[in-house]
């Protein structure tokens, strides 16, 4: 695998993980899907984003397990479902082509997933 010399990191383009520079801040390059004209080309972009999507998912999920710790009662007992309404809605309005029902499934299965290993990592 191509590494990114300054922070060990997979270099740009490679498809293997978003780059980071250690500021916090993830950088992804996405091409305008209006500008892709063939599969490879589809494809690569595609590797790319799902890779920045990992890494957003792998840090979101440590983030609610912060939470998690820091609520009075954490993990699947202390769900909120007012909070994840909240959560989709503002997704909604930057997402509107998905619509609020589909981010709903979707946010749901990733909430359930960062609650489920907040629990496996609590218990040791
Ligand atoms: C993170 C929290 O706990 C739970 C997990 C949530 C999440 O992963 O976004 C949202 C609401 C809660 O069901 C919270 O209460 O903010």
């Amino acid at each position: 695998m191509t590494k990114d010399h300054a922070n060990g990191d997979p270099a740009p383009g490679t498809g293997t993980g978003a780059p980071r520079d250690g500021s916090g801040e993830l950088r992804i390059r996405v091409p305008d899907a209006s500008r892709i004209t063939d599969l490879t080309a589809a494809r690569a972009a595609i590797d790319a984003i799902d890779a920045a999507l990992a890494d957003l998912l792998a840090r979101r999920t440590e983030v609610a397990g912060v939470v998690q710790r820091l609520k009075p009662v954490g993990g699947f007992a202390g769900r909120n479902p007012e909070r994840e309404r909240q959560i989709v809605a503002a997704m909604a309005e930057r997402a509107p082509a998905l619509g609020p029902d589909r981010l709903a499934r979707i946010m749901n299965a990733v909430i359930e997933a960062g609650l489920e290993v907040a629990e496996e990592t609590s218990r040791g």
